[in-house]
């Protein structure tokens, strides 16, 4: 943890993340080749047991991959070809876990500023960067506290200041809500939304809740029994028809806009996107031009084959089938292209065999829920 980088909103340099590592067990093998984005949320997302924090170990060197390879922003941490091993305390990361282990004799400030003597003087020329850590956290009124007097998602936002002050150029973090009850993580995940927005480091963000995912990851690696079954875009993966993900009641799809205006007496703010525009609820005033995404969950999307006039629905999107696949018993996942946007329609058989609904065919999505997430 000593090379010098950005903690917040200062430039990374390019490079991403580049990781082969194989690491046996006796009965799990971790077996991935990763090239990821040199900054962004990238969720590890998988189910139980798929070696999530197995991989995000062997990256920070607290299991040892054979044969390994680590290049992080142009640096390596780890090359068996070449002999190269950095351990841990030399690799400029920072780790977040489930439960937050923080000095409990120091307050909030001496726990950022321990992380921050370890940054070796000559490196730290990052102190702006910092402040906007505490200040994206909203640590500003907790700096004097005890840990002891924080709440589990108080203690939190700690541990991610504290990780970033030590000029990480990657912040690994390992569920990091998964010990919060469901109040405490609404509360902190803005909090992590405004890293999103601004770190310029890469977090990868081991989770198995898929909301989280999609309100957060802008990259996902999926992985299966220590292996990588797809890496990409969240927007992409999500809404596959031949991955898991696109299934059951909690499918959803994710769309990058821009905001074009907002109704105030209306709370109405319209949003455009490659393929058209949508309306959706907002109680907050937007900066018109801001970029935003949404989720739309594919239980809200109905499909008509012309488009329609009188109905409440605000949100009618013309789309073309590009594939369907059974969901469950009576009910089937039809994916469309909208403009270049995925979107996903949950409908039943009966509505798939009396529409015609095949690849190709062009239609209308009508889109009852658009949920904004920043
Ligand atoms: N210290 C260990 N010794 C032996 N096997 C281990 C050890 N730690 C984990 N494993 C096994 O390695 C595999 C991957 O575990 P890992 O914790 O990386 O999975 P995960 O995807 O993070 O799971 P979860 O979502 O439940 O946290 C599992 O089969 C697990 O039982």
């Amino acid at each position: 943890m000593t090379a010098p980088c950005a903690a917040a909103a200062m430039s990374q340099e390019p490079g991403g993340i580049e990781a082969r590592l194989v690491l046996k067990r006796a009965t799990f093998t971790l077996d991935v080749d990763l090239q990821l984005p040199g900054r962004g949320f990238i969720a590890l997302f998988g189910p139980s047991g798929c070696g999530k924090t197995t991989c995000l170990r062997a990256l920070a060197g607290l299991e040892r991959a054979r044969p390994g390879r680590v290049r992080v922003a142009g640096a390596t941490w780890q090359d068996d070809a070449a002999g190269i091993w950095l351990p841990t305390h030399q690799r400029a990361l920072g780790y977040v876990f489930q439960e937050a282990s923080l000095f409990e004799h120091l307050s909030v400030r001496g726990n950022i500023a321990y992380a921050q003597k370890r940054v070796r003087s000559t490196e730290r020329q990052e102190s702006v960067a910092l402040d906007q850590a505490v200040d994206l956290l909203g640590l500003g009124e907790l700096m004097d506290r005890r840990p002891a007097t924080l709440s589990g998602g108080e203690r939190q936002r700690v541990a991610i200041a504290r990780a970033l002050a030590a000029q990480p150029r990657v912040l690994l973090m390992d569920e990091p809500l998964a010990a919060l009850d469901a109040g405490r993580k609404a509360e902190l995940l803005p909090y992590l939304e405004a890293l999103q927005r601004t770190l310029a480091i890469p977090v990868l963000y081991v989770s198995h809740a898929l909301d989280e995912v999609a309100r957060l990851a802008t990259h996902m690696v999926l992985l299966d029994a220590g292996r990588v079954r797809a890496s990409g875009s969240a927007e992409d993966l999500i809404a596959r028809l031949d991955l898991p993900l696109a299934q059951g009641d909690a499918a959803a799809t994710l769309i990058e806009g821009r905001l074009l205006r907002h109704d105030s007496s209306e709370h109405l703010s319209t949003l455009a996107f490659a393929g058209g525009e949508l309306h959706v609820i907002s109680t907050t005033a937007r900066a018109v031009g801001q970029r935003v995404r949404v989720r739309v969950q594919a239980r809200d999307v109905s499909l008509t084959l012309a488009r329609q006039s009188d109905t409440s629905i605000l949100n009618i999107v013309p789309a073309t089938v590009t594939g369907l696949r059974e969901d469950s018993p009576g009910q089937w996942m039809v994916a469309l292209d909208a403009g270049g946007t995925r979107l996903l329609a949950r409908i039943t058989q009966r509505s798939v065999q009396a529409l015609g609904i095949a690849p190709g065919r062009e239609l209308f999505a009508q889109v009852k829920g658009v949920a904004l997430l920043d």
